[in-house]
């Protein structure tokens, strides 16, 4: 069996002796320009065209993310991107849902205790305690009920806040109201003090986080970005945080990455930013992943983690 890898930026080295490790039948190697040697399986992360290009007896594509709008935005102008009828596959978890609950459940609990508020007292050198916001005040949305969404859900619901959750189809978790559907959005945003969203970039989904959206939150609404910068209307932001129809927001993601730095977000004073750190790739929970799959395919058996090519997640 050999296995191609190639990513811009993570240790070659430790990724080829992990998967040897985990692969022990395998004979793994960094792609380089000019490999057209035969390969059954690929882990890429902006691979380069002439990568997978022609490549038809793969088995499988590995994208190293949970999110795989950069390889399939890019697959409309480079069809040969990835091989036709080969599978695509992205990583669920991995060690990011811990990560994603670890950013979630901080902010919101930052902005529950008024810490916010707080930072603000403290530029006045103002000693003043201010009303406590209660639990059935604090509605927290998630906009995205997948692998990350549901992991989040589960630890904002350890810490009794009420959760309600947005996906395509109705999810039954244990005390999460569920919202499917556009026709139900509605009535998932109405209440929704605290946005979070964790939904895939698609052609459905980018710039759903608009002004006519933000205006349905509940009054001093918070948002939290952990998905990308496409979901969010970048001026509707901004001008929902000045007019006060949003009280503040927390941003790990932006259209253009690094966010310019004459981005107003930059200097917004209830804008907090993170530079689209929320939930990396753990390396060897992610080789893990990826040897059980591809163990699974060599054995004909069901697999978790392949991408909708047509529903674009
Ligand atoms: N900021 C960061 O460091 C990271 C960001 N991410 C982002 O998080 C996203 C979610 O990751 P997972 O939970 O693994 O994805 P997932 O595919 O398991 O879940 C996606 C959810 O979105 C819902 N959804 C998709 N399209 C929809 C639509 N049109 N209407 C309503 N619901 C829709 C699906 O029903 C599903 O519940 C990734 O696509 C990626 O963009 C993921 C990892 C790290
Ligand atoms: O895995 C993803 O989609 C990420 O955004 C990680 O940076």
């Amino acid at each position: 069996m050999d296995i191609i890898f190639y990513h811009p930026t993570f240790d070659n080295a430790y990724w080829l002796t992990h998967l040897q490790q985990h692969l022990p039948e395998a004979r793994v190697r960094v792609w380089q320009p000019g490999d057209n040697q035969p390969a059954d399986y690929a882990l890429v992360w902006h691979p380069p065209v002439e990568m997978l290009a022609g490549r038809q007896s793969l088995k499988a594509v590995f994208a190293l993310g949970a999110g795989v709008d950069a390889i399939l935005s890019r697959l409309k102008t480079h069809p040969d991107l990835l091989p036709q009828g080969v599978p695509l596959y992205r990583l669920e978890d991995t060690g990011m849902a811990r990560q994603m609950q670890e950013y979630a459940v901080s902010q919101v609990l930052h902005w529950f205790r008024r810490f916010d508020d707080y930072q603000a007292q403290k530029q006045q050198a103002q000693w003043q305690p201010l009303d406590e916001y209660q639990p059935d005040q604090f509605t927290i949305g998630i906009l995205g009920a997948g692998v990350l969404g549901s992991k989040v859900a589960e630890s904002l619901r350890a810490w009794g806040f009420p959760v309600c959750c947005w996906s395509r189809s109705r999810k039954a978790w244990p005390e999460v109201q569920s919202f499917a559907g556009q026709h139900e959005l509605d009535a998932f945003l109405h209440g929704t003090r605290v946005l979070i969203n964790l939904l895939p970039n698609t052609p459905e989904t980018e710039n759903i986080i608009n002004r006519a959206l933000l205006d349905k939150l509940a009054d001093g609404a918070y948002l939290l970005n952990l998905a990308r910068g496409v979901h969010v209307v970048e001026q509707d932001l901004l001008d929902a945080l000045n007019e006060g129809t949003l009280k503040a927001a927390m941003l790990d993601v932006f259209r253009q990455e690094p966010l310019p730095q004459e981005s107003d977000l930059w200097r917004h004073p209830r804008v907090a930013i993170t530079p689209h750190v929320a939930a990396v790739t753990r390396p060897l929970e992610a080789i893990r992943y990826i040897a059980e799959t591809i163990n699974a395919l060599e054995r004909g058996e069901a697999t978790r983690g392949q991408v909708d090519l047509a529903r674009g997640y």
